[in-house]
């Protein structure tokens, strides 16, 4: 055995022992959910997916609000499939929190570990020093109404780690903040998940909260596992359309032979890149360069004529989506775009070098 296959066995056995091990069947309607999720404790999974791609029903599977119709969902070696929501030692922070507004903070952070059987005193103990551990003391007595989004988020993460739960899960955790409010909620969060010692798992469409947020991805599209792996891997080899996207690369399907890829839709691509057979070939839209004319002395391997379907500014750039024998999208500055006379309906010359292509088995 090598010495991967012994750490891969490793952390499948500490998986089995001490982890998450779970395969989520969930039928809704016409709608199936299966995926398979497992996770070392201190393990941050992010769950990413598009619209509709089951986010929110594997993480109330785990959390055990809606009934496995298959599959099975075990946490450090125990049965977790029957055991009711209020039961598991799960805690969950929603979308939206879901605070009691009726309850100050330290109320509702005391709530949890006051169900399971603490004193009243000792849930406020508890929960005080929660508060105390999110730099949120002097707001115990606040009712939610009178926090801050950021701070209404420190306190339902501080109410599911109350019960000291062995799985923490965080649906779409940033989703209400502002855009300012959710760097600096961003970053703490990435510390209190680096502390937390058990299980977490998040759901988010948003791909910079995952790749900053999780040490591995779960990517969902309809309903099943498309693609895994640590983010830096998938931000460099994205396998479908949509995670191309997500992490801003053109995608293409080809077969390799050599330094040509041949694509399943017609045009060839050279790369640097020596590979075989079946292969994704991906370039990011910056890398590439547009003419209004054929260039004549233009040393680039890959030229392709496109024509301009449409515009958009993107940050301080504009990125052209280009059709024709190879559809693209190409980042340029709106200097450039001006100089070219780019709009929709022009014809361009869009060339690539080789050596900013990447290509990988597919
Ligand atoms: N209560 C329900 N009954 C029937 N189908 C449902 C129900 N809830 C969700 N679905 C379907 O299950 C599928 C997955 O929905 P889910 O909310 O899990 O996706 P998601 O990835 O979380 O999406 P989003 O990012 O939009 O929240 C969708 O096709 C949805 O229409």
């Amino acid at each position: 055995m090598t010495d991967i296959d012994d750490t891969t066995a490793t952390r499948e056995a500490d998986v089995r022992a001490e982890g998450l091990d779970a395969r989520l069947v969930v039928d809704r309607g016409s709608f199936r959910l299966d995926v398979s999720l497992s996770a070392a404790p201190g393990d941050v999974i992010a769950v990413l997916g598009p619209n509709g791609a089951g986010k929110t029903t594997a993480l109330r599977a785990l959390a055990g609000l809606v009934p496995l119709t298959g599959g099975h969902l075990r946490l450090e070696g125990r049965a977790l499939d029957r055991t009711p929501p209020e039961s598991r030692p799960v805690g969950v922070v929603f979308q939206d929190y879901l605070l009691f507004p009726h309850l100050s903070a330290l109320d509702n952070v005391a709530f949890g570990p006051r169900c399971r059987g603490a004193s009243r005193a000792e849930a406020r103990r508890q929960a005080a020093a929660w508060l105390e551990r999110m730099d949120l003391a002097e707001h115990a007595g606040a009712k939610p109404r009178r926090l801050s989004g950021g701070q209404a988020q420190r306190v339902a993460l501080a109410r599911a780690l109350a019960i000291r739960p062995r799985l923490l899960l965080l649906d779409e955790p940033l989703a209400a903040l502002d855009a300012r409010t959710r760097l600096d909620v961003r970053a703490q969060l990435r510390r209190h998940l680096a502390e937390f010692e058990a299980v977490a798992v998040l759901v988010t469409h948003d791909p910079l909260d995952a790749m900053v947020l999780a040490d591995r991805l779960v990517v969902i599209e309809h309903g099943r596992v498309v693609q895994e792996g640590a983010p830096g891997d998938i931000a460099r080899r994205p396998r479908t359309d949509y995670i191309a996207q997500l992490v801003g690369l053109n995608l293409y399907r080809g077969h390799a032979d050599g330094h040509s890829v041949r694509l399943d839709s017609g045009p060839a691509i050279t790369t640097t890149d020596d590979v075989a057979g079946p292969v994704f070939v991906a370039f990011p839209p910056g890398s590439v360069t547009l003419y209004r004319e054929r260039p004549g002395g233009s040393s680039a391997r890959n030229l392709w004529r496109c024509e301009v379907a449409g515009l958009e500014t993107h940050g301080d750039q504009i990125r052209a989506d280009l059709i024709g024998e190879l559809p693209l999208a190409a980042d340029l500055t709106t200097v450039a775009a001006a100089e070219l006379g780019l709009q929709p309906g022009a014809t361009v010359w869009a060339t690539v070098k080789a050596a900013q292509t990447h290509a990988y088995p597919a």
